[in-house]
């Protein structure tokens, strides 16, 4: 009888369309049973990509079944948005040292690749409040303004801003492919939570269904085409490093994070536990955006209101890049309350010369 190891190493030969990788390093491989009667797994893919993956199941049933013993190959192809299962009752014989190995949690493996987008940048703060969407959107706008096509998701539950930061009200509609069509303002895609919900309405959702509205914004819009697919999707994450920003990241396959921190020591703690979250999943850390770092007076001077460096000596203490800082801007907050975005607005400001050259420096850190 052939075992486990050989198993997922012949799903490695089969390959994932989405990410290229072999079945089992792409972490679409659950459930995998290999007794003498049979060998089978579920093949977990999202809703929206279970007909391009029906010749993929093919594909491993036949590698399944060329194994050496194999008598019955089975594979189940199922989606990740499906409801959860009714609990299993657990079985009371005693597991064996193996199985309680393989029980054991694991790095999570992430399975999620929105269609036609090249790469995903996540932006987390620790803390709310810290102008972690100002940032956001200040860096799709840089990316746009380098000559990349970006996309903006608004993934922030708590207080989605792309609706007033961007002056766009209206629900995004769906094609025909059942896929929503993200709308367009200042050279980028967006989607936001709010336009889904009514963003004056106190958001109160359940971790689950939080997760799986961010995951359904991710996958189920149309970010771009297979002629001009999207370079980067920048995702402003709620605010925290909870559950909800644990699961989205956990199950989406993401290039790269940025963490935006006000200076003061109490922005920071928090800042340095989202950096520990985007390591435990093994999400790169391109590097940290100090906010708000200071205030230029009307005779010139800068006014280091929350004190000035302290996101940028928390990057050097990480050892991650620090990707520049960003002035309060009274013009920016006016911008951003009111629909316009200055920097998009007024390319050649000091602001939005500032966003760009962060903007470079997250591609190169994501290169
Ligand atoms: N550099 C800045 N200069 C001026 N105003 C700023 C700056 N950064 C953010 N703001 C303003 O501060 C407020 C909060 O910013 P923002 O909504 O981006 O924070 P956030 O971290 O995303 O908040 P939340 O955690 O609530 O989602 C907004 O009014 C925004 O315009």
């Amino acid at each position: 009888m052939t075992d486990k190891e050989t198993v997922l190493a012949a799903l490695n030969t089969v390959i994932d369309p989405v990410s290229g990788q072999g079945l089992s390093d792409a972490g679409l491989v659950r459930g995998l049973i290999v007794s003498p009667e049979r060998v089978g797994f579920m093949l977990e893919v999202p809703q929206d990509l279970v007909t391009q993956y029906d010749p993929v199941r093919l594909a491993a049933e036949k590698c399944l079944a060329g194994l050496e013993g194999v008598t019955k190959a089975q594979v189940v192809l199922t989606t990740e948005l499906a409801p959860n299962p009714q609990p299993q009752k657990q079985p009371s014989a005693k597991l064996s040292e193996r199985a309680v190995e393989d029980s054991r949690p694991k790095a999570p493996v992430a399975s999620v690749r929105p269609h036609h987008v090249k790469k995903v940048i996540v932006v987390g703060s620790g803390k709310g409040g810290v102008g972690k969407s100002t940032v956001s959107l200040g860096l799709a706008i840089g990316l746009s303004q380098l000559g990349l096509r970006v996309g903006y998701l608004d993934a922030d539950i708590y207080g989605p801003s792309a609706p007033v930061m961007l002056g766009l009200r209206q629900p995004p509609e769906f094609g025909a492919d059942k896929l929503m069509v993200p709308l367009e303002a200042y050279g980028l895609k967006v989607n936001s939570v709010g336009f889904l919900v009514d963003p004056d309405q106190a958001m109160i959702w359940r971790g689950p269904m939080a997760s799986q509205a961010l995951t359904q914004l991710l996958t189920q819009s149309r970010w771009g085409t297979a002629e001009a697919p999207l370079d980067v999707l920048v995702v402003d994450l709620p605010p925290g490093t909870g559950d909800v920003q644990l699961t989205l990241t956990q199950k989406t396959l993401i290039d790269g994070a940025v963490v935006v921190s006000t200076p003061q020591e109490m922005a920071l703690a928090d800042a340095r536990r989202a950096v520990t979250l985007f390591g435990k999943t093994a999400i790169p850390v391109l590097g940290v955006v100090e906010n708000m770092a200071y205030l230029v007076a009307p005779d010139g001077s800068e006014m280091e209101i929350f004190g000035r460096g302290g996101a940028k000596g928390m990057a050097e203490v990480l050892n991650v890049p620090f990707l520049g800082e960003v002035p309060l801007d009274p013009a920016m907050r006016k911008g951003c309350d009111e629909g316009k975005p200055v920097t998009a607005l007024a390319p050649q400001s000091d602001i939005a010369t500032r966003f760009k050259n962060i903007a470079e420096r997250v591609l190169k850190a994501l290169k």
